[in-house]
Parts: structure tokens; sequence; C-alpha cells
């Protein structure tokens, strides 16, 4: 054998398991909010969230203070630049060529500039990785609406779908092991800044919707919460597992918005808080488990707001980190596009998860996460079984 040419492998399946496929796909998209970047981004940030939503102009305000309260500058931005490299790091020690390329729905690169992006690298199939772990009209839908009308607007849309560059899109990974595992770490590291957890109440906690909002993510496979606190149960049961120690749960949320008149999902967390308090508890560990990084929400509502209603109700608190880049996490992330690539290659694969629900759909069945129940918005939305199903 000597003096032959060690060859790199062509892509495809493994046949020895060190350099799995991508294929069929040949870009990554990167997909999340966007955030502002300085104080001069806040209030067109803004307008493009809330186009057509019918937030008070006193909530908008009272949001933009919390941006300005930062200097102007979203952390969201930062983190997923790190998400990136972390993730063309993990790609590339797995010997998997596949281009990430980031875009935002609502904030600089825009999803159309990442698809300008993607054209100019000659991507002709890619797979979408949004930055929402549960499935919600939020998480899931806008996303797949906002893929479609940019497409549109390039005039890439046909009866089907694209015309232009092909898009799937992974599933909601809220029950992936990487998720829940990367979760667990982050709640027991908490637990140990405490000089005695024993007694010390877990509060998750992730985004309030409208309850109109909850009831149309059934259709998904579980409503938004019932997602929640399937992940909720797994992660309490291995943290108090690891620290040997009973380990009491609840879950809250933060950051409602819209009319008061509009029912929201409840208890919010200072709410919650005090109840704990008047209940005898001392200590609590925040689990912001509905977000994946530290971004507004994480550093204002909780870290500002929520470990303020803490202390003045004199309890004990400490806030778990977010999944972030933690590795677990990234590995997951990489495992979840082989598995939806092998999906696409037609191959039997198993859909890991942990809990009860199973994984859910990669390709989203009709109705799947609509803003609410019974809606055809009329508004076309890739990655699902059609375009305005
Ligand atoms: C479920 C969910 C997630 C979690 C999933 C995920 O992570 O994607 C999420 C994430 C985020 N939400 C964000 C920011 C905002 N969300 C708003 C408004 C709303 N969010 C909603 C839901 C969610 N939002 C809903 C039902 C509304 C009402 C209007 C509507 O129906 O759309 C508003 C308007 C003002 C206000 O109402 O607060 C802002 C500014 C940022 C950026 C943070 C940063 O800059 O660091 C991120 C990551
Ligand atoms: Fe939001």
């Amino acid at each position: 054998m000597a003096g032959m040419a060690i060859e790199t492998p062509a892509p495809g399946p493994s046949t020895d398991g060190s350099r799995p496929s991508p294929l069929p796909y040949d870009a990554l998209l990167l997909y999340s909010f966007g955030g502002p970047n300085k104080p001069e981004d806040v209030v067109p940030f803004l307008r493009n969230v809330t186009a057509g939503k019918g937030i008070p102009d006193a909530r908008l305000e009272e949001v933009g203070e919390h941006y300005y309260g930062f200097g102007g500058k979203s952390p969201i931005n930062g983190q997923n630049l790190a998400l990136k490299a972390a993730l063309e790091a993990e790609l590339a020690a797995r010997g998997i060529d596949l281009p990430v390329v980031w875009g935002n729905r609502n904030w600089e690169p825009y999803t159309r500039d990442a698809v300008a992006e993607l054209a100019d690298l000659g991507a002709q199939r890619a797979v979408a990785l949004v930055t929402s772990a549960y499935s919600s009209y939020s998480g899931c839908r806008q996303y797949r609406e906002d893929l479609a009308l940019t497409l549109e607007a390039r005039g890439e849309l046909g009866e089907h779908g694209s015309t232009g560059i092909q898009f799937d899109k992974v599933r909601s990974y809220f029950n992936h092991p990487g998720f829940a595992q990367a979760n667990v770490d982050a709640v027991v590291e908490a637990y140990r800044e405490l000089a005695d957890g024993t007694g010390a109440h877990l509060v998750f906690v992730t985004h309030s919707i409208p309850l109109t909002m909850e009831a149309a993510s059934a259709v998904s496979g579980a409503t938004y919460s019932a997602q929640h606190l399937d992940l909720a149960g797994v992660v309490a049961e291995r943290v108090a597992a690891e620290l040997g120690h009973p380990v009491e749960w609840t879950l809250a949320y933060c950051s409602r918005s819209g009319p008061p008149s509009q029912p929201w999902l409840e208890p919010d967390v200072n709410d919650h808080l005090g109840e704990l308090a008047r209940a005898g508890t001392r200590a609590v560990v925040l689990s912001p488990i509905g977000f994946v990084s530290d971004h507004m929400e994480v550093v204002y509502d909780l870290d500002t707001e929520a470990l303020a209603t803490a202390r003045d109700l004199g309890l004990t608190a400490v806030r778990a980190g977010t999944v972030g880049t933690r590795a677990p996490f990234v590995a997951g992330l990489v495992d979840l596009v082989l598995e939806r690539a092998a999906l696409a290659r037609g191959e039997d694969v198993a859909e890991e998860s942990v809990g009860s629900m199973g994984a859910f759909d990669s390709v989203c069945r009709p109705g799947c996460c609509r803003r609410r129940d019974g809606e055809d918005s009329g508004v076309p939305a890739l990655c699902s079984t059609g375009l305005y199903t």
C-alpha cells in the first residue's frame, strides 16, 4: 500500500460512521429572531416585530426602554454569531462540509440577506434551523411564513412552493436529548451555586403566549405549554438524581404583551415567586428553558426584573444558564441536521427524544401552529405538506 494516496471519501452516506452525510442539503440556514445593535435600531426593530400585531404603544415604549437600558444593543446577535461558530466547529470536527448562513426575521442580516447569500453560494437545497425549541406560531409557522414571503418577494414562489432554493426545516427540538442534557447541566450548576440547595424550588420559565396561540399549537402534537411541562419533568428528574435530593418544580411565564383584555399563559414569574414565598419557599433556581440563549427577555425580564422581585421577597435566587453553545446542545443540533438529511433521503432513522411525546414532525402537518385555531390567514408557509396548509 506504500505510496498510495489517502483519498478523502466522497460525501455520501457513511460506511464507517466517520463522515456522516448532510446530503441532499448543501447549506444550513441558522434562522433567528434578530435584535437591534445600536440605539437608532431600536424603534425600527420594534416596528418590524410588531407590524400588524396590535401591541399597545405603552408596551412598545416599555420594551424600547429595556433595550436602551442595555445601550440599545440586544445580546441576541452576538449569541447567534457564537452559535454559528460553534455549529461550524462541530460540523468541521465531524468532517461535514456544510456552509452555515445566518438570517433573522426582524433585523439584519434579514432573511432576504441570508437567502441572497445562499443563492450566491450556489445552494439548491438548504435545511433551516430556527433558534426556537418549541412548537407554536412564534417558534414555528411564523418562520415558515417569513421564508415563503421572502421567496415570493424574490419572484421565487410558485403554486407548490419555492421555485428557487428548496428549504426543509429541522423539527421542534425541545425534547431532543441534546437540548435536555444541556439544560440539566445548567440547572445542576445553578444548584451548586447555592450554599444549601436541598430545599430550593426549581422554577422553569418560558415566554408567555396568548391562549389563542396556545390552543392553536396543539395541532403540532401537544400544546406549547404541554411541551414545556413534558421537558421540565425530565430535566427536574435528572437534576434530582444528579444532586441526590428531591427537587420540587413549577413552570412560570415571562414577557407577556398584548392588550390586558387578551388572556395569555400564566402565572407570570413575578407573581409566582410571590406565591412561593408566601408558601414558605426560601430559595429558588430560575431555569429559562423557553429560550436558547441569554437574550433580552432573559437579561431583562429574568435577571433584572424577576431577580429583583425575588430579592424584595427575601428569596435567595439563582438564574440557571441557557443552553447557548453548551456542547450537548450544539452536538444535538448537528445530530438533528443529519437526522433531517437522512429523512430527506428517505432513510429510516431513529428520531431521538426524551419524555413522553416522541419526536415532532419534520414536515409540518396541515394546520400546524397557526396564530389562532381554525384561522386560515391566506399567508403561504414553507416546510409543510402544502403551501397553504
Ligand atoms: C414564544 C416566543 C419566543 C420564544 C421563542 C424564540 O426564542 O423565538 C419569543 C422570542 C423573542 N421575542 C423577542 C422580542 C420581542 N417579542 C415581542 C412580542 C412577542 N413575542 C411573542 C412570543 C415569543 N417571542 C409573542 C406572542 C409576542 C406578541 C406579538 C406577536 O404575536 O408576535 C416583541 C414586541 C414587544 C413585546 O410585546 O414584548 C419583542 C421586542 C426576541 C428578541 C430578544 C432580543 O432582542 O434579545 C426573542 C428571541
Ligand atoms: Fe417575543
